[in-house]
């Protein structure tokens, strides 16, 4: 068994921003992470021409800001490469392949005790802390809905996830399910790849430019997000005109108000919307049922494909471990309080990186999750400050 004051579980950039934030303050903390490395959606469950949809300046974490030499919109290996210097810079040492399987609140002695598999040797550890803080990410399981006849479909079925890049599919039948940012980007992959490309669109979403994303978030710092949205929906209109012959409609809220409130990222247009009008990817409705390699959608329409990706998005894990997690979490594993006071809870626990608002939200939640933590155990008011 182990002691420490704060048990981290997760190193995403969550984690890690998070422990490096209590290093400074001279907290002890343990980061306990199930896989082989930390970032591991960076690393291994993105696809290769992944590049950040926002500016480096809101993707940075506390103490170090982006290199000014390296590009705004940064490919994933640079972002890769920032984490790395980040671990050894701040000399953040996660404990790795330890798998978090519970973690429950010991009321006698006021204490959180977690217990880990250790996936290499397969023995249990037991961690007691005075405080929890929960970065498992909102992306913790890969989604695919259950759709009729899915079992029985005769090709290749993949999550967005394990997607590298298009060359396997070349003049291939590809659907790809699920039209955020990842569907959108890997359609538009698969169709410099050759494949004959379709997607599935069925609800309203925002098409932006990461440019005009750019904009919308330097409004943001200045006038009243319903201004930031009318702004930038503007622009969405005039540059992209009317989609809705394509099957894209636009929300009735605006692209900031929406992501704020209910999480759904605008669509950060990388080409797709020129491949659609071009034809080059055909949009499809929703699925009704499949049927061997043929899938049949709600417009009678029935297509033949080779392989399916579903990029149907991600769910959080935390309340499988997490047995008290009503302290801080609701039933679906994502905060019960409303952004910005989602990231503390009840009896010393925590969660970092549940905003909703990416990177910059992973930020704010750990300089405000650490400074907090310090007030508890020194009497020390806002330490520390975002970037
Ligand atoms: C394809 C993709 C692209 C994105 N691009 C951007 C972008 O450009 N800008 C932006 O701001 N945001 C982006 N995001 C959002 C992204 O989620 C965040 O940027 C960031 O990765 C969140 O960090 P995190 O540490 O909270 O979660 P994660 O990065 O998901 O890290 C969580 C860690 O917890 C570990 N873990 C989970 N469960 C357990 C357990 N039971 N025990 C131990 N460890 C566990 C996981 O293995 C993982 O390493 C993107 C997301 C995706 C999916
Ligand atoms: N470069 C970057 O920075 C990138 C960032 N990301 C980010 O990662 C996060 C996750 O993105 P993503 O993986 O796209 O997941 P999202 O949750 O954003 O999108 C999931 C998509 O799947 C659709 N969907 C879900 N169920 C079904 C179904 N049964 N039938 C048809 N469609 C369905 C949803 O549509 P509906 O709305 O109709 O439910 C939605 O379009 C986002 O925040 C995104 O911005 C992702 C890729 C690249
Ligand atoms: O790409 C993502 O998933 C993000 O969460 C980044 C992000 C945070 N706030 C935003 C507002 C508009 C577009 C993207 C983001």
């Amino acid at each position: 068994m182990e002691e420490v004051a704060v048990l981290i579980v997760g190193a995403g950039p969550s984690g890690l921003a998070v422990s490096n934030c209590l290093s400074h303050l001279s907290i002890p903390n343990i980061v306990l992470e199930r896989e082989d490395c930390c970032a591991s959606l960076w690393r291994k469950r993105s696809y290769d021409r992944l590049t950040l949809h926002l500016a480096k300046q809101f993707c940075s974490l506390p103490y170090m800001p982006h290199a000014s030499p390296s590009s705004t919109f940064m490919p994933r290996k640079c972002f890769i490469e920032y984490i790395d210097s980040y671990i050894s810079r701040f000399g953040i040492e996660p404990h790795y392949c330890r798998s978090v399987e519970s973690g429950s609140y010991i009321e006698n002695e006021k204490k959180w005790r977690v217990e880990a598999r250790n996936t290499l040797t397969q023995e249990k550890e037991v961690y007691v802390a005075q405080f929890l803080v929960v970065a498992t990410g909102e992306n913790s399981k890969c989604f695919i809905p259950e759709l009729p006849g899915l079992d029985g479909f005769e090709g290749k079925i993949i999550h967005s996830s394990e997607y590298k890049s298009g060359k396997d599919y070349e003049n291939q039948k590809v659907l790809v399910v699920g039209c955020g940012n990842s569907g959108m980007e890997i359609g538009y992959d698969l169709a410099n790849f050759g494949a004959h490309t379709s997607i599935v669109i069925r609800n309203p979403f925002h098409v932006l430019t990461k440019e005009m994303v750019y904009i919308g978030m330097l409004l943001c710092k200045h006038v009243p997000m319903t201004i930031a949205d009318a702004v930038v929906t503007f622009l969405g209109k005039f540059w992209y005109g009317d989609l809705t012959r394509y099957g894209i409609h636009r929300p009735a809220k605006g692209p900031f108000n929406l992501k704020v409130a209910n999480g759904k990222t605008p669509v950060i247009d990388v080409g797709t919307i020129k491949k659609i009008q071009s034809g080059d990817i055909k949009v499809l409705p929703e699925i009704v049922r499949i049927n061997r390699n043929n899938v049949v959608f709600e417009n009678n329409v029935v297509e033949q494909f080779d392989g399916i990706i579903f990029a149907t998005g991600y769910k959080s894990t935390t309340n499988y471990w997490l047995k008290d997690y009503e302290y801080i979490m609701n039933k679906d594993g994502m905060p019960k309080r409303p952004c910005p006071r989602h990231w503390k809870g009840e009896n010393g626990i925590y969660c970092a990186g549940f905003s909703k608002e990416g990177l910059a939200g992973t930020a704010r939640d750990s300089v405000a999750i650490a400074n907090d933590i310090n007030e508890i155990l020194n009497g020390m008011k806002g330490k520390i400050k975002v970037n």
